[in-house]
């Protein structure tokens, strides 16, 4: 399989030296387009597997490629939302979309030349998201849930390769998350971007994944992978049948073993 995203091997340990490490003998290979999502108990090294994967740490042994290139540094090619949406709250909602252009080359430059283009493409995003309209009011305007639609919004704006998500609908009631899968999996058939999802939650993980990648406890590496062969586009109705129970069951399976092993 060609990977789009690799880690072989990777061991990471915070501040260096010879601490406790992190993650250790961490392997997974993403192929390009596909939707992943990263499961495993509570400070196994979800959110570190992201960091590893976007340069924003650097293992102290093993390899990290994406897109064919090692990875030595932050890579521009990524688009990222979290838990928290982290708006400014004295920028507009489209001028927080805006922001990673007015940071990042070769978005910069292009940004002052072809400001119109841009502020149309951060739109259409928001009228994808159903935040057409909503692009002049303040980020303390909006709900939890339309702050979080924003994020993504702001994660695609520069058109990312890869699309890093780390747990962005833990925060948001349950009717909400549900409404927000449907959002992300639209956008993702639509761009077929390559996404990485980490989520503790494993109904979320089964219905948006194409693959889904269940780590151990501390230090985490890959124990188990699973094929999710539901058919796209995926309704929120699947959720609710056995089959996908099933899988869900399966995967709990897998966190309760790696939970009782640490
Ligand atoms: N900046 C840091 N410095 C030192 N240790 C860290 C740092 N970030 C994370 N860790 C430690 O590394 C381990 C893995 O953390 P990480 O945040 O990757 O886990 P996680 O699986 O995402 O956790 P959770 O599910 O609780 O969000 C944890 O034990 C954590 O305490």
């Amino acid at each position: 399989m060609t990977a789009f995203v690799e880690l072989n091997e990777v061991t990471h340990v915070y501040g260096g030296g010879d601490g406790p490490p992190a993650v250790d003998g961490l392997s997974l290979k993403v192929r390009e387009g596909e939707f992943a999502a990263i499961v495993g108990p509570s400070g196994c090294g979800k959110s570190t597997l992201m960091k590893l994967a976007t340069g924003l740490q650097k293992p102290k042994a093993g390899m990290v490629m994406v897109d064919g290139q090692r990875v030595a540094e932050p890579i521009k090619i990524t688009g990222m939302a979290f838990q928290n949406p982290v708006l400014l709250p004295w920028r507009t909602t489209l001028d927080n979309l805006l922001l990673p252009l007015e940071v990042v080359q070769p978005h910069r430059q292009r940004l002052r030349a072809n400001k119109d283009e841009y502020v149309a493409r951060a739109e259409g995003l928001l009228e994808k998201v159903g935040l057409k309209g909503m692009g002049a009011k303040y980020p303390w305007e909006l709900s939890g849930g339309m702050q979080q639609r924003a994020s993504l919004c702001r994660s695609l704006i520069h058109e990312p390769k890869l699309l890093m998500l780390d747990e962005p609908f833990g925060a948001l009631d349950a009717f909400t998350r549900e409404e927000l899968w449907c959002v992300i999996r639209d956008l993702q058939a639509e761009r077929a971007v390559t996404v990485i999802l980490v989520t503790h939650d494993l109904r979320e993980a089964v219905f948006l994944a194409d693959r889904v990648f269940c780590m151990s406890a501390r230090p985490g590496r890959i124990i188990a992978e699973r094929e999710i062969g539901f058919a796209r586009p995926r309704d929120l109705e699947i959720t609710y049948t056995p089959e996908f129970a099933e899988i869900v069951h399966e995967l709990r399976g897998h966190i309760r073993q790696a939970r009782a092993a640490a």
